[in-house]
């Protein structure tokens, strides 16, 4: 289904990502690690069209989608969302709006200037809103949310669209863990019950060991490790990330301590 092969993209003489190539058969878990600046930003980027590649391809059932432009390459980005760290929500609106912004693109201008939704639509939003826990949010301004709140309003933002793929660079990278958890539980569903793939940048080894169903390592924008969150040992993660014997496995860690996930199902309450 995605063919990456030998995507390469340059800024001045460095390259960010090095002749990175993998292909992805089926609507996998996959989750892209490596320290800050290994490439995995802009290899996300590349693949949602935010930034051209300087060579290779990305094929997806075949079409090289590093190729498209205009109409299409719009197309193509609203299969693949994506969502952010710092979610990229209009803060003085409300949730609804923001949820319904994720098909803005498939708007006239007229409508969009008179905030005029189909009944449809929002009947959608509203239904998306619901299954990820937060319906009641709805009429809330985004701002007021907690952190995972506003990731899960993200993520219906990105369902809205109906897209094959989800991108999410550094999803959980702000949140707390009992919030990290609820997301990534939050995505991992996504996945599994609609078999959408999901290919998250993530900055902690014990939740790509979690929840990917592969784990794809970069170092200096090169992959350096493709393989199963079982293959993923101490060792190969320093060569990863480039430490040396004193790397320290906890550092990387979001583990919820004992008695924190003891109120998880308390806590899962509350955030709903
Ligand atoms: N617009 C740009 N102009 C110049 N260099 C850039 C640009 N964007 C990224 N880079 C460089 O490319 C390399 C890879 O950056 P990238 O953000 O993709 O890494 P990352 O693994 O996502 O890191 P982080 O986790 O810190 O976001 C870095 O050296 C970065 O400085």
């Amino acid at each position: 289904m995605l063919e990456v092969k030998s995507v390469t993209r340059m800024f001045g003489q460095k390259a960010a990502v090095d002749r990175a190539s993998f292909r992805i058969d089926g609507p996998a878990f996959v989750g892209i690690i490596g320290r800050s600046g290994a490439g995995k930003s802009t290899f996300l980027r590349m693949m949602n069209r935010l930034v051209d590649a300087s060579s290779g391809e990305i094929l997806v059932d075949g079409c090289n989608v590093l190729a498209l432009k205009g109409r299409e390459a719009r197309a193509w980005q609203s299969q693949c969302a994506m969502i952010f760290q710092q979610f990229n929500l209009v803060p003085r609106m409300d949730v609804a709006s923001n949820v319904l912004h994720g098909i803005l693109n498939r708007r006239s201008t007229l409508q969009t200037m008179f905030n005029h939704w189909p009944r449809a639509d929002i009947l959608r939003a509203l239904e998306i809103l619901d299954r990820l826990g937060i319906a009641e949010q709805a009429p809330k301004r985004a701002e007021a949310l907690s952190g995972g709140q506003q990731q899960r309003v993200a993520i219906a933002r990105a369902l809205m669209q109906d897209p094959r793929i989800i991108l999410a660079d550094e999803p959980i990278a702000s949140l707390d863990p009992m919030n990290a958890q609820v997301v990534m539980d939050t995505l991992k569903r996504i996945n599994v019950e609609d078999g959408r793939m999901v290919i998250a940048n993530l900055h902690t080894l014990d939740t790509a060991r979690r929840y990917c169903d592969r784990v794809i390592g970069m170092r200096d924008g090169r992959i350096v490790f493709d393989g199963t969150p079982d293959q993923l040992s101490t060792g190969v993660a320093r060569d990863i990330y480039g430490a040396d014997a004193s790397f320290n496995e906890s550092a990387t860690s979001t583990a919820i301590p004992a008695d924190a996930a003891a109120d998880k199902d308390w806590a899962a309450q509350m955030l709903a």
